[in-house]
């Protein structure tokens, strides 16, 4: 059912007691555990903040091979306090209990390695079949901060559910049914921000033109939200990213700002991120018992902590963080890599076939 391109869209009401109301800005510009929201108000005061979070990111460098004994003791801190979910594995089954997993999955950095042009985040083959085969017996849902068109161009499977523009975009079935293979006519859309859709085309258009000059910024338009990468940008040219960003803002009062993984995130100033999409998704997919489902969600980025967070504070399921360095975390397992993530779904898959 959940091909995002399908013909047959409806914009579903939003439910009563989910509906996003502006917020104005929540967490600090350099907390790295919660997801930094600067509303416009604010973005002037901040932008001295903002340049430290792009800074802050670019030091975030993988472990040394040759790791020292401080990395080591570091490493094994990090690993006590968000044991490997590899590692976990037999007990994360043992807390099961019988119970239907639902799995939530961010794109970039957790299905597909961090590359230089976003463009090029190519998801393998070995990893589309693993996301395939989970998806047999899990109901599987991408959770992306890109459209939901795109990340839908990537990986490519009919069969999964597609939230994009983090969260902003969700293609659900009409029935709620939890059936993984309903057809296309009965797919509606969740979009609470189509409000916003003509002011992120204008803004995406202003910051392309803003950012023309500098060598190495990308401007991705993600329907609902944009991203302004700076990953190949020269570190001296950071601040004239953060000045430009800021000066665009000025004009839109109703957007706010996000970081990411050298990335500045533009988007609507609505209460509504992954957290909040998973709620929607387990609740349209009728997957919101938790007697019954256990939600595991991956992820990789500050975002998703948001979903992190959900899942933590309704003490059901587990946040999965994929890093390979210590971080503060709503998550309460870690991965290192793409390629963990997909040893995890591979040994979730033989779990199931083996279970009677
Ligand atoms: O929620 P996600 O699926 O993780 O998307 C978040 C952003 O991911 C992409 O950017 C990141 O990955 C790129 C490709 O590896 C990398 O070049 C970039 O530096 C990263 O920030 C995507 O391009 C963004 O639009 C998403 O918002």
């Amino acid at each position: 059912m959940s091909d995002p391109d399908a013909k047959s869209e409806t914009v579903l009401a939003l439910p009563s007691n989910m509906t996003p109301s502006p917020v104005t800005s929540k967490g600090h510009p350099c907390s790295s555990l919660s997801v930094t929201y600067v509303s416009r108000r604010k973005l002037v005061e901040v932008v001295d903040g903002l340049l430290g979070v792009m800074t802050l990111s670019s030091t975030c460098k993988k472990p040394c091979v040759h790791s020292g004994s401080d990395e080591i003791a570091a490493d094994n801190a990090w690993l006590a306090k968000c044991p490997s979910a590899l590692s976990s594995f037999d007990q994360i089954i043992a807390s099961m209990e019988g119970k239907k997993i639902a799995l939530f999955l961010d794109y970039d950095g957790t299905l597909s390695p961090i590359v230089n042009d976003p463009e090029k985040a190519f998801m393998s083959p070995e990893m589309r079949s693993a996301v395939k085969n989970v998806a047999k017996f899990c109901p599987t849902a991408i959770v992306s901060g890109r459209s939901r068109d795109k990340v839908f161009e990537f990986v490519k499977l009919k069969e999964l559910y597609y939230a994009g523009s983090h969260g902003m975009d969700i293609l659900v079935p009409y029935s709620g049914s939890q059936s993984i293979t309903n057809d296309d006519k009965e797919a509606k859309l969740f979009q609470p921000a189509r409000e916003f859709l003509p002011m992120i085309s204008e803004v995406n258009n202003s910051l392309v033109e803003a950012t023309r000059s500098i060598k190495g910024a990308n401007v991705e338009n993600n329907k609902f939200c944009v991203s302004v990468h700076y990953r190949n940008v020269d570190k001296k040219d950071w601040k004239l990213v953060a000045d430009i960003v800021d000066n665009v803002l000025n004009a839109f009062p109703r957007l706010k700002l996000t970081t990411g993984r050298k990335v500045l995130e533009v988007r609507p100033v609505i209460d509504w991120d992954k957290g909040k999409a998973v709620e929607f998704l387990l609740r349209s997919l009728r997957l919101d018992d938790p007697e019954i489902v256990l939600p595991i969600y991956i992820g990789d980025d500050r975002t998703d902590e948001d979903a992190f967070k959900v899942l933590r504070q309704r003490n059901c399921g587990y946040g999965i963080l994929v890093s390979q360095v210590p971080k503060e975390t709503e998550a309460i397992y870690s991965l290192r890599t793409p390629s963990e993530v997909m040893e995890f779904l591979n040994s979730l898959v033989r779990w199931k076939e083996q279970s009677p």
